[in-house]
């Protein structure tokens, strides 16, 4: 037999065994990729739902099981994905989406693993469904059998109705699939609604009460010495556990693996009279070895509240000095509870936690404790109410008869997992079930205003301290922007500024990640066309810094026309000094500014690109113009576009569908290019 024969004789052996391994065996999977929550929530509630119709099943984020562990465990796959960024995987999904990508696996990889794709997105970014596309492509290219087919939930549509749909054919395509070949894992079917014992009269009445989501994980106390034979620093005094890296640079830093960079310089950009914060942060990343250019943004790893965290400690009753590892909850043999060994079926659950790790690490660092609470979790902590009534009111909030509530009591009023706690004090959850259904505290971004050599070895950011005002008319403060204020010891009412103290270092996680396709483009000749209020100019910073730079390098420039808003022009404007030099050295052509507050009318920067309609119009048909976006809020991208489209009708007299389309095609060239962010 020749040498190719014998290779596809081997494959084919390895498929056919392969095959016959995951109809024979092999569990069913609800995997998910989620950066703020949704993917996870629709994953656990699929997962509860798949036992009321007799499907055995594990849920688990897409990082807890390696793609090399998905052939040969797994029989069939629900994979629930979202995209974050621009067409970017979910923190908690970077790895497996990565290694799904890489060209170099056999074709025959997932043989034998049936999957269908249930995609998260939103129509107003530019890369629609960037995620669960590269899911839905790769799959099926490395062997894997769809079973059902795939859905595509726009949030512009609403997820529910579309989600709602797509399930209702799901459930016998998954249990053809499951039952195909020998002995298909199943658990008998639990009633719909509750899967729990008859439920008392007043939960009798409620509608759409979800099955519960089950506990995956038992917790296993450890003591500290644990700690340190993973190498992780601790502190015995205040319970935490920290794994940063202080710098070296052959590592390549991530949200798992963050850098610890110190603070090097810190100011308020807005007056000290308003009501907005906005704050330009510099940190030194010299000694990680890592470089950046304008587009690019640092991830910030925050940390909660430490009075609520140990608000919480002392309302669940538990001591958060101790030190715990993590198993499955139906772990036969693996699963020592070591930090070392995988746990259920090649998966580590509560990858995100770290763990081993002090209780108080794990709700500090790596639990979000004050995100809105899903109706999952509202499930779960009913499941541990000793009162009657109080049980009832949760599962009325978790329930599809309750949506209003649940609206006005959980989304508008945003109570905190301790507010809620107190407001049910007979609730006395499970540690491990509590923490198995918390919400991974993921880092937040933001856009790099710099240019790496306008800075050496420094990154500098801008951002607002976010505050939303509550339905209860509270203040809800953002996680991270509040805790980095306070890290840094800036006091808006004072105007204190951050003070760079040797003897007294201050350092946040962070990491840098590219910005894709958000970049200035090379050489000088195309016009350029940014659009960034408020904190939306922080990248345009960088990209004039990295202009004037190639500027002074000489040759042929086109012009670059910069469209800013804010309040005020003494209250918030931000950069305001650099922005005028750039126009007056010439870096910019034209610097456009937007005050909404500044008279009777509101104006915004969509308003100000129809005053200039002509020029911009002959910049984007004629000059072949790249137009960038930047900001906060979907709603804005959305009017801007619709601006630029009138642009090219009252500018340069198109149709409106040829205008339209003509923007389109620019996305497709990557001439067109939006980083927003909700
Ligand atoms: C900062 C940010 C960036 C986003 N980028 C994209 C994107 O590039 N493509 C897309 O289709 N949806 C995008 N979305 C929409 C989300 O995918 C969508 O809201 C989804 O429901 C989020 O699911 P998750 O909570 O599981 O992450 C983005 C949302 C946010 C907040």
């Amino acid at each position: 037999m020749t040498g190719p024969a014998m290779l596809a004789r081997a494959a084919a052996l390895r498929k056919s065994k392969l095959e016959a391994a995951s109809r024979s065996s092999g569990e069913t999977l609800f995997l998910y990729g989620s950066q703020t929550g949704n993917a996870m929530e629709v994953a656990k509630s699929l997962n509860a739902e798949a036992a009321t119709h007799g499907i055995a099943s594990r849920v688990l984020a897409l990082d807890e099981k390696p793609l090399h562990k998905i052939p040969g465990t797994t029989k069939a796959a629900v994979f629930v994905v979202s995209s974050t960024g621009d067409g970017d995987p979910p923190e908690n999904c970077e790895r497996f989406h990565n290694a799904l990508k890489r060209r170099t696996h056999a074709a025959d990889l997932l043989a034998g693993v049936q999957f269908t794709v249930l995609g998260l997105g939103d129509s107003n970014y530019t890369t629609y469904m960037g995620v669960p596309r590269v899911f839905t492509s790769r799959l099926p290219e490395l062997g894997a059998k769809r079973f059902y087919k795939n859905c595509e939930a726009d949030e512009v549509d609403g997820l529910e109705d579309v989600i709602d749909k797509w399930k209702e054919g799901l459930w016998d395509a998954l249990k053809a699939a499951v039952s195909e070949g020998a002995n298909p894992p199943s658990v008998a079917p639990l009633p719909n609604g509750t899967a729990n014992p008859p439920p008392a009269s007043k939960e009798s009445k409620l509608v759409g009460v979800p099955p519960l989501q089950k506990s995956r994980i038992k917790l296993i106390w450890q003591g500290a010495e644990t700690i340190r034979t993973h190498g992780k620093l601790s502190s015995a005094t205040n319970g935490t556990v920290t794994s940063l890296e202080n710098g070296n640079p052959t590592i390549e830093y991530s949200a798992a693996h963050p850098f610890s960079a110190e603070v090097t310089a810190a100011e308020y950009m807005t007056a000290s009279w308003s009501d907005r914060r906005v704050i330009h942060l510099e940190v030194d990343i010299a000694r990680t070895g890592a470089s950046y250019k304008p587009g690019d943004s640092l991830g910030v790893l925050p940390e909660n509240r430490p009075e609520l965290v140990d608000g919480l400690l002392e309302r669940l009753g538990a001591d958060g000095g101790r030190v715990f590892s993590v198993a499955a909850v139906d772990d036969v043999g693996t699963g020592q509870g070591d930090g070392s060994a995988d746990v259920a079926g090649g998966a580590r659950l509560l990858g995100h936690v770290g763990w081993p790790c002090t209780l108080r690490e794990a709700l500090l660092r790596h639990c979000d404790v004050t995100a809105v609470a899903r109706k999952g979790l509202l499930r779960v902590l009913a499941e541990y109410c000793a009162d009657s009534a109080e049980r009832t009111e949760l599962l009325m909030l978790s329930s599809r008869g309750g949506r209003d509530a649940y609206k006005v009591q959980i989304q508008e009023v945003r109570p905190s997992l301790l507010e809620i706690l107190k407001r049910f004090p007979s609730c006395k959850p499970d540690l491990a079930h509590l923490l198995d259904s918390l919400p991974p505290l993921v880092a937040r971004m933001y856009s790099v205003t710099c240019n790496a050599n306008d800075a050496p070895g420094r990154v500098q950011v801008a951002f607002s301290v976010v505050k939303e005002q509550t339905g209860d008319g509270r203040v809800f403060h953002g996680v991270c922007t509040s805790w980095l204020e306070r890290r840094l010891g800036l006091d808006p009412k004072t105007q204190r500024q951050f003070v760079a103290n040797p003897s007294a270092r201050v350092s946040v996680p962070v990491f840098l990640k590219s910005g894709g396709d958000f970049r200035l483009p090379e050489g000088l000749t195309a016009p350029l066309l940014m659009i960034g209020p408020g904190t939306g100019v922080a990248p345009f910073r960088g990209f004039l810094q990295q202009r004037r730079e190639r500027l002074q390098a000489g040759g042929e420039a086109g012009p670059a026309w910069l469209f800013f808003g804010c309040r005020k022009e003494d209250e918030d404007f931000l950069y305001e000094k650099d922005l005028r030099k750039f126009e007056t050295d010439g870096t910019l052509t034209k610097l456009v500014t937007a005050f909404s507050r500044a008279g009777d009318a509101k104006v915004y920067v969509q308003h100000k690109l129809s005053e200039h309609a002509e020029k911009l119009a002959s910049l984007i048909q004629h000059g072949k113009a790249h137009v960038f976006i930047c900001g906060d809020g979907v709603n804005m991208a959305r009017d801007v576009h619709a601006a630029l489209v009138k642009v090219l009708v009252d500018g340069a007299q198109m149709a409106e569908g040829d205008a339209t389309a003509l923007l389109n095609n620019m996305v497709k060239e990557k001439r067109y290019v939006r980083d927003i962010w909700s």
